[in-house]
């Protein structure tokens, strides 16, 4: 299947488990891979037969910011449902960094994998 991608993806959020990560915003780094058969926007050359990562990229900042939660884990399984629901993506994966949440690593984080590939 094809695929439209956004990486590195950096967004300003409130996310963590801890009540002082409650209060301020951290620097959440994304990369979000979505199953999408590119040949029909292709065919005629129209940007809504596919997936607008710009809007796309828009919309997962406000909906991180709209949803806040402690866990990275949480907020992957949240914004794959928004998306898929959303955009009617058939499979997605997606990664979540948080480069500055543990120190001497260069980032930790999740990635999940959703849907089906056709
Ligand atoms: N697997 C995870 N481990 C941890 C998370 C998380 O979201 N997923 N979060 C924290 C804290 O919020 C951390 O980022 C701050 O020290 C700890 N472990």
């Amino acid at each position: 299947m094809d695929k439209v991608f956004i990486k590195g993806l950096r967004i300003q959020t409130t996310i963590g488990f801890y009540q002082w990560e409650k209060e301020i915003k951290q620097t959440l780094v994304l990369n979000i891979a979505m199953g999408w058969d590119t040949a029909r926007a292709a065919e005629n050359d129209e940007l809504d037969k596919t997936l607008d990562y710009a809007e796309i990229s828009l919309a997962v900042e406000k909906f991180a910011n709209e949803n806040p939660v402690d866990l990275i884990e949480t907020l992957a399984e949240r914004i794959a449902s928004f998306l898929m629901s959303t955009y009617q993506i058939p499979w997605l994966k997606l990664a979540i960094d948080k480069p500055g949440a543990v120190h001497n690593t260069e980032t930790v984080g999740v990635e999940i994998e959703r849907g089906q590939i056709s």
